[in-house]
């Protein structure tokens, strides 16, 4: 997939085992999160750092961010295996990389290790907002995904009102919860899932949804389905259930095969919205904090919004050009990689550089 940088990070007194993966960074330096996740095996870590870190050079791309693409990945589980020790030889190694690569929050990591990992390098976003930070960014990341849901449902149905549209969200995580708060000012109608029953229940309880199995989201007769838990969970087992007009979730790498699998929904006549545009809500969110000037919400959630207007023209251009809205998307996000790498044998005085 075209990496520039694997690296591999180890200090087994501590329990580390981290590998950074830094994609690209034509258009600045490496900004994504850091996943802990109980891996089976090194190989099943390496895949799912590969991956993510080259969705999040499309993600910066596409978003008109000034960054570049990396994610790093710690092996272990994160109910049991947190201390600050790992954390703080995790931003050891973070600061190594001398800011070629920024981390932030993602699945299974929580502000507490983000100021942990503080205390040893600044290439850190997603730190509590006591400490000038952010804070957690799924706040910001699920309005995005709400956004880009509304334009899906603008583009299907010729309106953008979720008002009594049956929508079914995998996971009741950070994203998935505040995703079903907007959902339910909409007056839409909610199925809520997790692995961990309480946790569905809780959400469901909260936000008036129906609370139902893991397997049975596949398979519920639905307007709109929005994958908010892991990815490859859209793939040639699940796609033939699927009872939906659209897919709209803040999962990454929802398709199993990105290819494959877009082509199959289009034949099926379901509209995918691609993850990577409107999930993007969160690096937005953290980019902010790496101005001169701070941390700023305000301008984070301005700038979430315009995923809306985002996902319009992606379908727009996958229409006149008879593509996938992922193929669309992945198009315009490379165009613009490529076109401001051609501006690199510009002169440009040293002095007059700003992010
Ligand atoms: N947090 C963010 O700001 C952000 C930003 C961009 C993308 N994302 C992506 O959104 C997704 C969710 O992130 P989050 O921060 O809400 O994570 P989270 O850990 O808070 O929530 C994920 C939830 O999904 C559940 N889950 C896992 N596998 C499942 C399955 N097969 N069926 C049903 N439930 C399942 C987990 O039990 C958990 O409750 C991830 O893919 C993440 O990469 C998050």
């Amino acid at each position: 997939m075209e990496h520039e940088q694997l690296v591999f990070c180890s200090r087994p007194e501590v329990g580390l085992k981290a590998i950074v993966a830094i994609h690209d960074t034509t258009l600045g330096p490496a900004l994504g999160g850091t996943r802990m996740w109980h891996y089976h095996s090194e190989d099943e870590a390496i895949k799912d750092v590969l991956r993510l870190s080259r969705g999040m050079t499309y993600k910066a791309a596409i978003s008109g961010l000034n960054f570049g693409g990396g994610k790093a990945v710690i092996i272990g589980d994160s109910r049991t295996d947190k201390t600050e020790a790992m954390f703080r030889a995790f931003g050891k190694f973070i600061d190594g990389l001398a800011g070629r690569y920024i981390t932030a929050e993602d699945v299974g990591m929580t502000e507490r290790e983000m100021s942990w990992i503080h205390f040893e390098t600044n290439h850190v976003t997603g730190i509590p907002k006591s400490l000038g930070g952010g804070g957690d960014p799924s706040p910001v990341t699920a309005y995005g995904v709400y956004m880009g849901m509304k334009a899906a449902a603008k583009r299907a149905y010729g309106s953008d009102s979720l008002s009594g549209k049956r929508i079914g969200i995998q996971g009741a995580g950070s994203v998935a919860t505040h995703l079903a708060r907007y959902l339910k000012n909409e007056n839409a109608t909610l199925f809520v899932t997790d692995i961990f029953k309480e946790k569905a229940q809780k959400l469901a309880d909260e936000t008036g949804a129906k609370s139902v199995t893991p397997d049975d989201i596949y398979t519920l007769d639905l307007h709109i389905f929005s994958p908010c838990a892991l990815g490859g969970v859209i793939n040639s087992d699940t796609i033939p259930h699927l009872s939906c007009d659209i897919i709209a979730g803040g999962a990454n790498n929802i398709l199993d095969d990105e290819k494959k699998h877009a082509r199959m929904l289009q034949d099926r006549e379901i509209l995918f919205t691609p993850d990577y545009v409107i999930n993007a809500g969160g690096i937005i969110n953290i980019s902010t904090e790496l101005q001169n000037e701070g941390y700023n919400e305000k301008l984070a959630m301005e700038r979430t919004s315009e995923i809306y207007n985002t996902v319009l023209k992606i379908f727009e251009y996958a229409d006149t050009q008879n593509l996938t809205p992922v193929e669309a998307s992945n198009l315009l996000a490379e165009d613009r990689i490529q076109k401001v790498s051609s501006l690199q044998s510009i002169y440009k005085p040293k002095h007059t550089h700003s992010t």
